[in-house]
């Protein structure tokens, strides 16, 4: 897919905010060798070809973290979309507050559980950057207008 603007091609990436008991969320932090390396960043990944974005982050969570999660525990958040040099990425950010077994680093990632307003402290990728001001407030709308936990 391209978008018509720039006929960059279009990668859709499904990431989440997980929160654990007392409220903060999981980031990992780009292993050197990747793309913006170093970078802390949500857990989640590159759709692949006919998979939706709830399936997909399930496949990713279990692949990098080695948990279950249930499709309905995928709360959709919000979007970020933003155009980087060589592609225009489009990611939905789900929260999700339910999860089976430990969450684990299986690719050998740093992990940090941050409070929402400590989101600021990290240096995230530039798409991930208007989310750090508005994570706080969303969690807690969509804690209160939802049985989320
Ligand atoms: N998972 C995740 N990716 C993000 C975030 N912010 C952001 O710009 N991205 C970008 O989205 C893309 C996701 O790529 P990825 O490397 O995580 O994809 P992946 O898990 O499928 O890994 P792979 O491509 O090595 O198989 C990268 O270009 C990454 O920089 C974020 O908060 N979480
Ligand atoms: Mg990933």
């Amino acid at each position: 897919m391209t978008d018509s603007a720039g006929a960059k091609p279009l990668v859709l990436v499904a990431a989440c905010a997980l929160v654990d008991d007392r409220g903060r969320v999981l980031i990992s932090q780009r292993p050197e060798g990747k793309p913006l390396a170093g970078l802390w960043e949500f857990p989640g990944g590159k759709l692949e070809e006919g998979e939706t974005p709830e399936h997909g982050l399930v496949r990713e969570l279990n692949e990098e973290l080695g948990i279950a999660i249930e499709l309905t525990s995928l709360k959709p958040l919000t979007f970020s979309s933003f155009p980087y040099p060589d592609f225009h990425l489009l990611m939905p950010i789900y929260a999700c507050w339910r999860w089976l077994g430990q969450v684990t680093a299986k690719e050998g990632q740093a992990m940090a559980w941050v409070s929402p307003a400590a989101l600021g402290e990290y240096a995230m990728p530039p798409a991930d950057e208007p989310l750090k001001g508005l994570l706080p407030g969303l969690l807690g709308l969509l804690l209160e207008s939802a049985k989320c936990k």
